[in-house]
């Protein structure tokens, strides 16, 4: 691999722009943003603000047409595909299951940029992919066709998927769009977890803004394209914003646990 153009540890990315056509507007224009190392980072906007192609883009599935993503000091492009899927692990919204791949086959999936399709798997490798399963509670399931589980389960062996990959980061677009509440918080935590415990830098895209008020260090927020706010939930989440960005009227207060709470109360009337 070539050496690191400058010194700077972590992922950022320096004068962004991406254009789905040339007949279509500009997305990111001109994003510049660190994302902070070690912590977890939440991505909210309004439909259509930019969440996932940002998202895309800091992952390597969308090339910019302008600008860079550099990680640890080296432009991301240059690093080989193997290589990239030992740092990042990737969730996106859409994941056709193939066939009827058991659940523990497509864990060891993620091994795959370790071990090769054509070698045994090593001890480590065995490790990585129990240990995924472990920590989503999935090895009852090991043994089931994909194909026969419920949405949020199914959610759960991607997440598996990219965990056995052991990447540095770990991308995850709308995580919780198939569960149910208690299931919700079962995700953050492991989010939690995984970033705590696993040293994890985990960046995700959320619409529920209790979700990333409660369990995000940072957030990203995004209007039309754009970064229009960045910083911890308490000093981005203020009704005067959620109006301008959400069009919404909500309260923001501590809960007596302690936890930063967001009420919509309606939309903005014009
Ligand atoms: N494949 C595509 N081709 C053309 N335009 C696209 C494509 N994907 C996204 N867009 C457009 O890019 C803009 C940003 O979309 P993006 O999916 O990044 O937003 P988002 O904030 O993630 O939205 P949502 O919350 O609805 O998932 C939107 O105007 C969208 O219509």
């Amino acid at each position: 691999m070539k050496p690191p153009e400058t010194d700077s540890r972590g992922l950022s990315a320096e004068k962004l722009a991406v254009r789905y056509d040339r007949r279509l507007p500009w997305i990111l224009d001109g994003t510049t943003l660190q994302i902070p190392e070690g912590k977890i980072t939440a991505m909210i906007g309004p439909n259509g603000s930019g969440k996932s192609t940002l998202l895309k883009t800091l992952a390597r599935q969308l090339n910019p047409e302008a600008g860079r993503v550099i990680l640890d000091g080296g432009d991301l492009r240059q690093l080989p595909v193997r290589e990239l899927a030992h740092r990042l692990g990737i969730l996106f919204q859409e994941h056709p299951v193939p066939g009827e791949i058991l659940v523990e086959d497509l864990v060891r999936h993620g091994r795959y940029s370790h071990c090769g399709f054509l070698q045994g798997l090593s001890e480590n490798d065995l490790e990585a992919i129990e240990l995924a399963l472990r920590l989503t509670d999935l090895t009852d399931l090991r043994h089931r066709p994909v194909s026969g589980l419920s949405g949020g389960q199914r959610q759960l062996v991607w997440i598996a998927m990219a965990l056995a990959q052991q990447p540095q980061y770990l991308f995850l677009d709308e995580p919780t769009t198939f569960l149910d509440l208690s299931h919700q918080f079962e995700l953050m935590e492991l989010m939690v977890r995984l970033n705590r415990e696993h040293g994890k830098t985990i960046v995700l895209v959320l619409h529920d803004l209790n979700l990333a008020a409660r369990y995000a260090d940072h957030l990203i927020v995004m209007q039309q394209g754009k970064i229009v706010a960045e910083g911890p939930p308490v000093s981005i989440l203020t009704p005067a914003r959620l109006r301008e960005v959400f069009e919404i009227e909500a309260q923001i207060f501590h809960s007596d646990q302690g936890w930063l709470q967001c009420l919509p109360i309606g939309k903005v009337q014009h």
